[in-house]
């Protein structure tokens, strides 16, 4: 049994298909979007180790010539040089354009493989299997690839979309409480921007959450990847809607190059600059305080941080500054309006405002 959604882009479009212990139907899936038979999986050693074998045995058992790839695990290795590393393997390997990649993985892998995919040969086709929360909700959908700058996150990528997303949250149950944790950053982001009953139905749903309900989970990965499947649909290369999907991540980007990529992990990162981001809400008259403290009351019970490292405000607004969204200067923010409904706004004098956030949620 599984759910599955679309996200229509045309001749682009593709399917996400969610469901508990699926991985053994990836070779039906890729069949019926005629995934080249030579694939290559690009994995790392914690998720080859507990799910590369897994699936080279469904491929093959399905007629697929698979091989794997192997890079290093941790957001510090999501850059060019591992990029190369994987150019390296695939021409050594005689991977030509009839073959096509897979991610196994987390959001490093899923957007370090879709960026090789989108540059490799001019283009290959490939494929997402996350096996993170935070993937199964966001990173495995939607067309972002990338990989980092140590002056910036995702600063060298492209949008190139996958063949097919294939979500087994039965991988879900070897995932290290923290990293669970910060996938819940980007689902609490879905509520806060585009659904308030959502909102309110995670509050209620922790517990069963947290305990990997299968049921929960798939209700949970399920109407993220709708929120996100329907913004991409109007809007895949961000020229304003899809903007909104960048809720938190203005400052939670600036925490991540300040405190060094790997330190905070991406979804923490975003759960401390969707505080940051209510809080400039409410200065702004937005939202209410309730809201904020409701916000950081939910993201605190899937045991996230809300409070952001002190860094002096010049670094943070420098990190700032190289964000994608900046235009002529300007700095953008996604701005929520209550809760489950938000903006997109340009501030033009951004000091004040996040000094007095940050002085906020410091004193708790
Ligand atoms: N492209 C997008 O739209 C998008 C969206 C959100 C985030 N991202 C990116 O995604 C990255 C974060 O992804 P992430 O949070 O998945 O981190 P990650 O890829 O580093 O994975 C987290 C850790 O979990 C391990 N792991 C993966 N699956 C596992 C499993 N089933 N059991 C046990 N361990 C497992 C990984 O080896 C890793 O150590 C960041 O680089 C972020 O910028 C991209
Ligand atoms: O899909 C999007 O659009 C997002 O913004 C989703 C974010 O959760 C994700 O972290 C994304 O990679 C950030 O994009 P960036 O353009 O700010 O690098
Ligand atoms: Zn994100």
């Amino acid at each position: 049994m599984f759910e599955e959604l679309t996200v229509g882009l045309g001749d682009r479009s593709y399917s996400i298909r969610i469901g508990e212990g699926i991985l053994a139907e990836i070779g039906e899936a890729l069949q019926r979007v005629r995934f080249p038979r030579r694939v290559a999986v690009i994995t790392n050693p914690t998720v080859e180790a507990l799910y590369g074998g897994e699936l080279l045995r469904h491929l093959a058992a399905a007629g697929y010539r698979a091989e794997t790839i192997v890079i290093p695990d941790g957001e510090e290795f999501k850059t060019l040089r591992t990029l190369e590393s994987i150019y390296t393997a695939l021409i050594e390997g005689g991977f030509d354009r009839s073959s096509g990649l897979i991610a196994l993985g987390g959001g490093v892998v899923g957007d370090i493989t879709g960026f090789a995919a989108a540059t490799y040969l001019r283009g290959i086709p490939f494929v997402q299997v996350p096996t993170t929360l935070l993937a199964q909700v966001d990173s495995s959908v939607g067309g972002k690839t990338a990989v980092n700058h140590p002056l910036g996150k995702n600063l060298i990528g492209a949008f190139y979309q996958p063949r097919h997303v294939h979500i087994d949250v039965a991988t879900l149950t070897t995932l290290p409480p923290r990293e669970f944790a910060a996938g819940m950053a980007e689902v609490v982001k879905y509520g806060v921007i585009r659904d308030r009953n959502f909102f309110d139905w995670l509050v209620g749903a922790r517990e069963n959450l947290q305990r990997l309900d299968r049921q929960s989970l798939v209700l949970a990965v399920n109407r993220s990847c709708q929120i996100k499947a329907n913004v991409v649909e109007n809007d895949e290369t961000e020229s304003s809607l899809r903007a909104i999907l960048n809720y938190g991540h203005t400052f939670g980007h600036a925490v991540e190059a300040l405190a060094g990529y790997g330190h905070y992990r991406h979804g923490e990162a975003v759960a401390i600059g969707i505080c940051v981001a209510a809080a400039v809400s409410c200065e702004l008259g937005l939202c209410r305080a309730e809201e904020v403290a409701a916000i950081r009351a939910l993201l605190v019970s899937f045991n996230l941080p809300v409070v952001p490292p002190a860094f002096p405000l010049e670094d943070y607004l420098r990190a700032m500054g190289r964000d994608k969204k900046v235009k002529e200067g300007v700095l953008r923010v996604i701005l929520n309006c209550g809760i489950g409904d938000c903006q997109i706004r340009e501030l033009s004098d951004p000091e004040p405002l996040f000094t007095a956030a940050i002085a906020n949620l410091s004193e708790g």
